[in-house]
């Protein structure tokens, strides 16, 4: 990638503007938008007593330049190319007059959608010559020949638009994590609108940057920017701020702190097979619990993180099966309890404890619901490779299975295997990663009879969606990688792990929603 950059600099000279002038000028609202505080291009041109340099400079973007560092870029002067170069700085240039004259705009749409070339008189003529054409058919660019290294002129590929975003994902994420970090959200939920200076004020930041970050935010759709100041779109509100009851802020956090740090290191955790913690904060615990656990506020922030994914997948994972009938049941690793308070709401006849390291269970306080009925869940604390299980005729592993190796695993399912009475059941809720982890499943599609159009249609709407599901799952799967000793798993690998250990009749529920559910039968 090649990158330029230039200035371009003009004068503006004010006449004397009388106080009256001013106020009036400031009260038409017209200065309140602008960078500079006027618009010469509207208003405020009556202010102006002359411009020396590039108008449109002042107007806000140096138009003439630009397209000058455009031709430099894309038709560096050459051996080939010199001969074609009969115009002056720059090519000829497609006027907005010629954009509103219908009649020309056709023709000339018609001219430039095929490789066109200058002749030396400067008229078009087959060939060379590219124009870009926006998704409305407008066309913005100007033309510049291109030529390959054997002088041939060619029209550069399409702009890789997917790959572009791929390449710069990481500055979305980040923007949309330092904004939560720093508490935005939470400042516009409860002040908003509100200008940059102000809320720079309010969390002690740059004017600049944040007003950056704030308008980076506002173009990736997450804030709305009116005359008043920025304000947050509604799932900001639900999703974003701190105190929502769907609030990912929790996750966030952790993403921020620690699994940013954490994919720095991807390319060494690809080389070597395992996890980064020690590259990423100096330290290698014997597991990630113990690495996340050591201080207070690692722990909160984990939970928190767990909390906020759990409040969100809790009802699909509580209704992927009817579990009606069952009486007590054994959350593994549950964390702060939102599956099992979940759990208990939908069947209220189940009784359900919790059980997790003490470390865990000691901070559970942070995360009860206040003025909620939870007597039926009980919270236990204790190692689940070491102590003693609760008993439970249904027992319940979510997100547990893929922080670990293999190994591990047979550990803890032969220790619930051997607990687990005929008809007793587990419940594994994970990202279950399809079969070959290249095809999306066509099933759905076979299922559907309707026209031809319409499945078309749909089967691409489904296998976008599925796609999408797949990457996410994917990515997960390089998330356990860099952080723990475990990964993600398919439907099959489950199922050979599950049957290992005398648990038959595995069902899986695809639930669209972050966590899969598989339920499997002690027989
Ligand atoms: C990835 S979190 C999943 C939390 C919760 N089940 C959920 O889905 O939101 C893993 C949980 O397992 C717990 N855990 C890890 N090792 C454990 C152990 N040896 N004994 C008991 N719990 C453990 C952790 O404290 C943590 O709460």
């Amino acid at each position: 990638m090649e990158i330029t950059d230039f200035y371009e600099e003009t004068k503006v000279k004010f006449s004397e503007l009388s106080e009256e002038l001013l106020w009036e000028y400031i009260h038409s609202g017209e200065p309140m938008d602008k960078a500079g505080g006027y618009g010469i291009q509207a208003l405020g041109g009556m202010l102006v007593e002359y411009v020396h340099g590039d108008f449109l400079n002042v107007v806000g973007f140096p138009l003439n330049h630009f397209c000058k560092k455009l031709a430099e870029l894309y038709y560096p002067p050459s051996k080939h190319n010199v001969q074609h170069k009969k115009y002056d700085s720059i090519p000829s240039v497609d006027t907005f007059e010629n954009l509103s004259d219908g009649e020309s705009e056709s023709s000339n749409f018609t001219e430039h959608k095929g490789a066109s070339k200058l002749d030396s008189s400067g008229k078009h003529s087959s060939g060379g010559v590219y124009t870009s054409e926006n998704s409305s058919g407008v066309r913005t660019g100007f033309t510049v020949p291109l030529e390959n290294q054997n002088g041939v002129s060619q029209r550069p590929p399409e702009v890789p638009s997917k790959i572009l975003e791929l390449m710069d994902g990481f500055r979305a994420s980040k923007a949309l994590l330092v904004a939560s970090k720093l508490k935005i959200f939470d400042h516009l939920k409860h002040k908003g609108p509100l200008k940059a200076v102000d809320i720079a004020n309010e969390i002690g930041t740059s004017v600049c940057g944040t007003e950056r970050l704030l308008d980076a935010c506002a173009a990736l759709g997450l804030l709305e920017k009116t005359p008043q100041g920025y304000g947050n779109t509604d799932s900001v509100n639900t999703f974003l701020t701190s105190d929502g009851e769907y609030s990912l802020h929790g996750y966030i956090i952790h993403s921020n702190d620690h699994l940013w740090p954490l994919f720095t290191n991807l390319e060494s955790a690809i080389k070597e097979g395992s996890r980064q913690n020690h590259r990423a904060f100096g330290k290698k615990a014997e597991d990630l619990f113990k690495d996340y656990y050591h201080s207070q506020e690692g722990k909160q922030c984990f939970m928190a993180a767990m909390h906020s994914i759990a409040r969100l997948t809790a009802r699909d994972v509580a209704t992927a099966f009817d579990l009606s009938r069952f009486k007590s049941a054994c959350d593994l690793g549950g964390c702060t309890g939102a599956l099992a308070r979940e759990l208990v709401q939908i069947y209220p006849n189940l009784k359900v404890t919790v059980f997790d390291l003490p470390e865990v269970i000691a901070n559970i306080s942070y995360f009860q619901p206040s003025g909620q009925h939870t007597a039926p869940v009980t919270f236990v604390s204790g190692d689940f490779f070491k102590d003693k299980l609760p008993e439970a005729d249904l027992y319940i592993l979510s997100r547990i299975l893929h922080d670990w190796p293999d190994e591990k695993i047979h550990v803890l399912l032969s220790k619930i295997s051997a607990l687990c009475r005929p008809g007793s059941a587990l419940l594994v809720a994970e990202t279950v990663l399809d079969e070959q982890k290249t095809h999306p499943s066509r099933a759905v599609l076979q299922s559907l009879s309707i026209t031809e159009g319409c499945a078309i249609l749909l089967a691409e709407m489904v296998l976008d969606d599925e796609k999408k599901n797949r990457s996410t799952a994917l990515l997960q799967s390089l998330n356990m990688l860099v952080q723990t000793e475990g990964k993600e798993r398919s439907g099959s690998e489950y199922q050979a792990l599950l049957e290992q250990h005398g648990f038959t009749n595995v069902k899986i529920r695809i639930t669209g929603n972050l966590l899969d559910v598989i339920l499997c039968v002690k027989t």
